[in-house]
């Protein structure tokens, strides 16, 4: 099934043009890395199909839904784990994760079960009644990571999943997204970690200016599947390679200063 559909996506912020005419699509079972320089329009985007902001031009469909005029039935599909974001300060990560339960409609045994689950995976079962506000930034990060797959949605948008995270964690989250996007769900993550995208996602979009400037599909063993470049060219290479020469279409040419 199609889970992320973009197509002539356009939104600006007063004259700040963050997106413009930005057009991909993820199906389920796939892990899709969403790269680009600061300011490319990666939260703006995932802000968007998540319902958050309206878009001023083009579709956006996840799982068939319009999260623009159905926001409630697209949210209750997927899973989101938005830039920078705390669990709330004045709950421990208990509570919190009772309350994400109760939002989506989940059983409370169900709830206990998932979050002993995902406590010991991500080893925090020691700070289950520990206020939020007493945690390490890394530690908030787990009880966030968990609240995003509680209930074991179709598709998720992470904002830098390993925001934080110790070195050993970080494997197991990795192996988790892997694993998670293989059982036919789609998994959709911005980052900056070029190195990690090329080590577990199976797609990526280069986004810059507001729109994918290129797609490239990932052999899995840290080459980039793709016709136009050189098989061995790193996607760090592609990255750069694509993002310079969309800012030196910005800039003006040497001609027109010397003039
Ligand atoms: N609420 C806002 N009001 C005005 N401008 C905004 C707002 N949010 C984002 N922008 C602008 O829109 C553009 C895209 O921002 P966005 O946050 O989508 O980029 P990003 O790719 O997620 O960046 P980063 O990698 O730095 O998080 C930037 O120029 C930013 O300054």
């Amino acid at each position: 099934m199609g889970a992320i559909r973009v197509d002539g996506l356009g939104k600006s912020y007063g004259a700040v043009e963050a997106v413009a005419d930005m057009s991909f699509t993820v199906e389920c079972g796939e892990l899709y890395g969403f790269l680009g320089p600061n300011g490319a329009g990666k939260t703006t985007t995932i802000r968007t199909l998540t319902g958050q902001i309206q878009p001023d031009a083009g579709t956006v469909r996840v799982l068939e839904t319009d999260p623009a005029t159905e926001p409630t039935e697209t949210r209750e599909r997927v899973g989101i784990l938005p830039e920078q974001q705390s669990p709330p300060s004045f709950l421990t990560p208990r509570e919190y994760l009772e309350f994400v339960g109760d939002v989506r409609n989940l059983d409370s045994d169900r709830v206990a079960e998932r979050t002993a689950d995902w406590a010991q995976r991500l080893g925090f079962e020691n700070k289950l009644d520990t206020l939020h506000t007493d945690l390490s930034r890394g530690q908030q990060q787990k009880v966030m990571i968990t609240q995003a797959f509680l209930h074991e949605p179709d598709v998720v948008f992470i904002d830098e999943p390993l925001a934080n995270l110790d070195p050993l964690v970080q494997e197991q989250v990795k192996r988790f997204l892997v694993s998670y996007a293989a059982g036919d769900n789609a998994v959709f993550v911005s980052t900056h970690n070029i190195d990690v995208a090329e080590e577990i996602c199976t797609r990526v979009g280069i986004v810059a200016d507001g729109r994918i400037v290129t797609e490239r599909s990932l052999s899995g063993d840290g080459g980039v599947e793709d016709g136009e470049h050189d098989s061995d060219e790193s996607l760090l290479e592609v990255f750069l390679e694509r993002v310079e020469r969309e800012d030196a279409r910005d800039l003006p040419s040497l001609e027109r200063i010397d003039a």
